[in-house]
């Protein structure tokens, strides 16, 4: 696009004064007697060093965190100035306020709305599920747990699917003050172990099966294993529950401290279901990859930057093993009403997940009959897109406001066929990106200000995000300058880990992310730009990921968005490989071919060009290969670095949420290619 030709907008927002961020914004200018206007202004306000503290102590009175009856919120950090605060070791936030996340989740709720649709996959109809219904069986679950034992700071694990029997065992868990930790059933025996052996879980609940496209899997020989595992480990596991969620019949007396749900069940004595109040920073949630904060969070997140208003059926898609059910689960406390699934999102049609969000209402709320807030992924958009679905022609959407999509970058393609072709023009598509680690967003949407293709609108508010120089571990911001960097968080957010769980703990968190620039700096791996016309940012891919052939840096998600606009590929997978003996690295791109078309050359010409066209001819990788599989994680991302490792010759530690980890073996031929790699000379390779 030439500098002066302007980007248009895909979306434009019709009221924003009626939304919760601008009611957000009239109620600190009116507490702190300013005159802040637009987003940027807000965000500026909500980050810097004398007014970070109003900004998260505004939005717990705003979002109504408090329990009832507190009289006054104190302080957000001990020290008034942020900015000697350093973010390593992390602070504890208000010091003085205690709270029960269960009790605030379970506030709002109407007693005879629906708080939960649960749908499960070769289940026919609707579960629906109050929020009296959820209140009583989270008192059931709470009265057992309590007469197993199970007190304060003890860790209460699941192997389980995303039901509701996940979210009432996870609220017990926190009225009580344990610790919540889930694994999604699809993970192999020593990956369960490899998580929970290491936070010695008090009880762990475990779904005696799943399904999952069309296929019921057993979990009984699995759960046998993991559990006698976990008890040689030396923790002190007190109950191995096995919820008959397929009707299974498992033999529990076969399994270590096997116990059935109606034993489990059968041990409570009726007692009310009552909460533990503890100081804000006391841990809830121990998640994979790396408390209270994350409710303050998840609810800044919801609330200002996705406007969820009370009247939303909001529906996520998600596993109990991505940090997107424990967001999710949070957005209870909005006393909206949600859509659970459980199963593949294609089976038994494709369309399966659009004809329940038109399907689903809300009881008591006659106005509303489909889901309002959709949350899912560039992959299944994309997916969506390559087969020729229609959203907006084949089903009733009109009442979605808001699709979310995270855990991978979402090109500018996709945004373009979400306006163009897929869905209702009137609903707005944020691309939003933060992590596990955090259990929100740096950046993400607003309803305050339009939507261009290919960014993600705005920084997330009370989040200090810069970008720094990438090729310099010294922290010189490069974002006004509109190039691309390292994403950091220069102040201290609620949201923050506690702690990393274990033996090394503290130093294996200072190393995840403050070795790069110090204490003070969030190094979070991201690779990021600030579009200049727009303020709009684009995610680039990983950091460990960046491609970096002769000394030019560039993300893998600038050449997926070149391969994503080609009809005959159905996906594809780029990597730098390391040669022995050679600083530079020579970028290798795989692509997977739709069914019936392969890799020509005059797809291989029609690629590099239009790379060469759109960046430069150093972007051209150096050789493009057919490829019958690209590995992804369980949670839909990309395994970049395994390849990368496997093409340079290096070990790579295979994770069990690698969800096909057979096809990492087709890289393996790719170790040795010629030496020489002329960009744009890349010889047709298949395999
Ligand atoms: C919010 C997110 O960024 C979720 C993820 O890590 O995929």
């Amino acid at each position: 696009m030439s500098t002066t030709e302007k980007k248009r907008a895909l979306w434009v927002p019709r009221h924003p004064e009626e939304t919760n961020a601008a009611r957000f914004v009239r109620y600190v200018n009116k507490r702190h007697s300013i005159q802040l206007k637009t987003y940027h202004d807000l965000h500026r306000w909500s980050v810097a060093a004398d007014s970070l503290q109003h900004f998260w102590r505004d939005a717990y009175s705003f979002l109504e965190l408090a329990p009832p009856g507190t009289k006054q919120i104190g302080n957000m950090l001990e020290s008034e100035n942020t900015n000697s605060v350093p973010l390593f070791p992390p602070p504890r936030f208000f010091p003085s306020d205690t709270l029960n996340i269960a009790e605030f989740l379970l506030r709002n709720g109407k007693a005879d709305n629906v708080a939960i649709h649960f749908v499960r996959e070769g289940v026919a109809g609707i579960e629906k599920v109050t929020w009296q219904e959820l209140r009583s069986r989270t008192r059931v679950v709470y009265d057992a747990m309590v007469s197993s034992g199970v007190g304060v700071g003890d860790v209460v694990a699941s192997v389980i699917s995303n039901s509701v029997d996940a979210m009432v065992i996870c609220l017990a868990s926190l009225s009580i003050g344990a610790l919540w930790s889930s694994a999604s059933c699809e993970l192999g025996p020593v990956a369960v172990v490899d998580r929970f052996a290491q936070v010695k879980p008090k009880i762990v609940f475990a779904d005696d099966g799943y399904v999952y496209a069309g296929k019921v899997t057993n979990l009984d020989a699995r759960i046998r294993q993991w559990a006698q595992e976990l008890g040689e480990s030396g923790g002190r596991l007190s109950d191995v529950v096995i919820i008959p969620y397929c009707s299974l019949a498992t033999d529990v007396s076969k399994i270590y401290k096997g116990c059935s749900w109606d034993s489990f069940v059968g041990r409570g004595k009726g007692r009310e279901l009552a909460f533990e109040y503890l100081p804000f920073s006391h841990p809830a949630f121990i998640l994979y990859s790396s408390g209270t904060g994350a409710a303050l969070k998840v609810k800044t997140d919801m609330i200002l930057q996705h406007d969820t208003r009370e009247v939303d059926v909001v529906f996520q898609y998600t596993t109990t093993a991505w940090v997107m059910w424990l967001l999710n689960f949070i957005n209870i406390s909005s006393g909206a009403s949600m859509l659970l699934y459980d199963g593949s999102p294609f089976h038994p049609k494709p369309t399966t997940l659009l004809e329940l969000s038109e399907e689903v209402g809300a009881l008591c709320i006659t106005d509303v009959f489909s889901v309002t807030i959709f949350g899912t992924s560039p992959r299944y958009l994309s997916e969506l897109r390559s087969r020729a679905i229609v959203p907006r022609e084949q089903f009733d959407l009109s009442k979605l406001r808001l699709v979310t999509s995270t855990g991978a970058v979402l090109s500018e393609d996709v945004f373009n066929w979400f306006y163009e072709t897929g869905f209702p023009p009137t609903a707005q598509l944020v691309s939003m990106s933060g992590g596990t680690d955090i259990a929100g967003c740096f950046v993400g949407g607003t309803p305050l200000l339009p939507v261009y293709a290919g960014e993600i609108q705005v920084k997330a508010l009370g989040m200090a995000v810069d970008i720094l120089d990438a090729a310099r571990d010294a922290v010189v911001s490069v974002e006004h300058l509109g190039q691309a960097g390292e994403l950091v968080c220069t102040k201290p957010f609620p949201s923050q880990p506690l702690a990393f769980w274990g033996t090394g703990g503290p130093g294996k968190y200072k190393s995840s992310y403050f070795e790069r620039f110090g204490p003070h700096v969030w190094y979070q791996g991201d690779f990021i730009q600030m579009e200049m016309d727009t303020g709009g940012l684009i995610m680039l891919g990983r950091s460990d990921g960046v491609l970096n052939p002769s000394g030019v840096r560039f993300g893998s998600a600038e050449i997926y968005a070149v391969t994503e606009t080609l009809p005959e590929i159905d996906d594809s997978i780029c990597v730098g490989q390391k040669r022995q003996g050679d600083a530079d690295e020579r970028v290798l791109l795989f692509v997977k071919m739709k069914q019936g078309q392969s890799n020509s050359s005059k797809l291989e010409t029609t690629l590099k060009q239009a790379i060469r066209a759109r960046y430069s001819p150093r972007h051209v990788p150096s050789y493009i290969f057919e490829i019958a599989d690209i590995p992804y994680t369980i949670n839909g991302k990309k395994c970049e670095i395994n390849i990368k490792q496997i093409v340079s010759g290096q070990k790579t530690a295979v994770s069990g949420t690698v969800a096909n980890p057979a096809s990492l073996k087709l890289y393996e031929r790719f170790l040795h290619l010629p030496a020489d790699n002329k960009p744009a000379r890349a010889p047709k390779s298949k395999i």
